[in-house]
């Protein structure tokens, strides 16, 4: 890296220990030939020298594909028009004190160089995140890929469910053959067989024409039952079936049909509560539990909130026009603390929202709109009964909603509340409808 200014002794032997090579430069500063593609700048404005400055809107203006990371005074210097414009074309910046761990993050994402996340997980892209726990979860994967027997997936609303079932398909012997994703949940009662295991013409009213199942379609790949615990009971025996004689009937035959498809099953439910109220078949759950995989809630894992956040606008940036660069760090620590009930699909959401929203350069507090009466990490017992109640009022409300496949009436009357009363209980835990719908 190239620091434009003057580091303090302590930070450049601190970079150093992290394996950067830290050459500083002033107003005489240009881009050595060995140096091309392989660099970072980093603005240091905190003692405001103009030559400095300068000479880093020349080379900005010159090399405008350099990657630059900016250090500012605490303070609001960024207000100043000459800092601004500075500012507007670096990929991240930061105030002193200058925090080591998080410019260390934004070093490897400006660089290109993999992350300590994407080296601990080398061969798994798609799962971004730097915690322990992601850690064992990226372990379990690679072990189980090339065994082909059924993998349970279980974890909170959107965690990674499917992330983590896609990544077990590419890693396996199936990767070349298709990959099915169903949401049992999201099926018309009526429709669940057919949908899956397909239906002959003139089996049913609507049926005017032959129809393969998307068991049948994932044929020699992998199929995904998303929310299995929402299958109907009588589906759930013909899966048993199927899972044990790999053979599956469609509806309106009796013609046996051979099909070689990997199971993966995943549910936000606790099956064991299902198998007990005897909603879910104890013989189906063991066979679809052979492997098991738990993904942790995101309020777990720590600093991949703040590495998802900025992978997250960085997409959004790559296919949007957008003037946002990065976040606040009064929004970032906002998000380490904020407890995440939509978990990783809601910090996409949200980041993308803000990147729409933001007024500067930066994704502020205010951008993101985390609900203000919501419980914060780290603070749910002295926050007392009122937040745990609160917490259990959502999960009950979207559980139910989901069990009742999104049908308002029934969720009212399930739960004994007004279908008003369902959608207010919406309104106040942020329970957006049509996303819950969607997923
Ligand atoms: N580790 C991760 N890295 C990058 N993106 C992720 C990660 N985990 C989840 N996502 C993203 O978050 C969103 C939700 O993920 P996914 O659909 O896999 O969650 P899920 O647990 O299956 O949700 P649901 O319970 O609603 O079915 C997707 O856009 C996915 O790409």
């Amino acid at each position: 890296m190239i620091w434009f200014g003057q580091p303090e002794a302590r930070e450049c032997s601190d970079l150093t220990e992290a394996g950067w090579h830290v050459r500083t430069a002033g107003a005489d500063a240009g881009i050595r030939e060995h140096e091309r593609g392989n660099v970072v700048l980093l603005a240091d404005l905190r003692r405001g020298d103009a030559r400095v400055l300068q000479a880093m809107r020349q080379l900005m203006a010159d090399r405008p594909e350099l990657p630059w990371i900016a250090l500012i005074p605490p303070g609001a210097p960024a207000q100043r028009p000459q800092v601004r414009r500075i500012l507007q074309g670096c990929r991240d910046f930061f105030s002193a004190p200058l925090d080591l761990p998080r410019l260390l993050v934004a070093l490897e994402r400006a660089s290109g160089i993999p992350s300590r996340a994407a080296v601990a997980a080398a061969d798994l892209p798609e799962l971004v995140g730097c915690s322990a726990v992601l850690a064992v979860v990226a372990a379990s994967l690679r072990k189980y890929a090339p065994i082909d027997l059924p993998v349970l997936i279980t974890g909170e609303t959107g965690v990674g469910k499917e992330v983590a079932a896609r990544v077990l398909h590419r890693l396996s012997a199936r990767a070349m053959q298709p990959f099915v994703a169903i949401n049992c949940g999201a099926l018309p009662l009526n429709l669940v067989q057919s949908e899956l295991f397909g239906h002959e013409r003139g089996a049913f009213t609507d049926a005017t024409a032959r129809r393969i199942g998307h068991i049948e379609s994932a044929a020699g790949g992998t199929i995904l039952l998303d929310e299995v615990g929402d299958l109907p009971l009588d589906v759930q025996t013909n899966l048993l079936r199927f899972l044990q004689e790999g053979v599956l009937q469609r509806v309106g035959s009796s013609r046996p049909i051979e099909v070689d498809v990997r199971v993966m099953a995943a549910t936000h439910l606790d099956l064991e509560h299902a198998v007990a109220a005897g909603h879910f078949r104890e013989d189906l759950y063991y066979r679809l539990n052979v492997l098991r995989l738990q993904i942790p809630p995101l309020r777990e894992r720590g600093d991949d909130v703040e590495l998802l956040a900025h992978r997250f606008l960085e997409r959004f940036r790559e296919r949007q026009a957008c003037t946002v660069h990065g976040f606040e760090s009064t929004a970032l620590r906002a998000m380490r603390q904020y407890t995440w009930p939509g978990n990783v699909r809601e910090l996409r959401n949200r980041v993308q929202r803000a990147a729409v929203m933001a007024e500067g350069a930066l994704i502020s507090t205010a951008d993101l709109a985390l609900p203000t009466d919501a419980p914060v990490r780290g603070t749910p017992v002295s926050a007392g009964l009122g937040v745990s109640r609160a917490l259990a009022e959502r999960e009950a409300v979207a559980a139910c909603l989901r069990e009742c496949r999104f049908n308002i009436s029934e969720c009212a009357r399930r739960l004994r509340i007004s279908r008003v009363t369902v959608y207010r209980l919406c309104k106040k835990h942020r329970l957006e409808l049509q996303e819950l719908r969607a997923h």
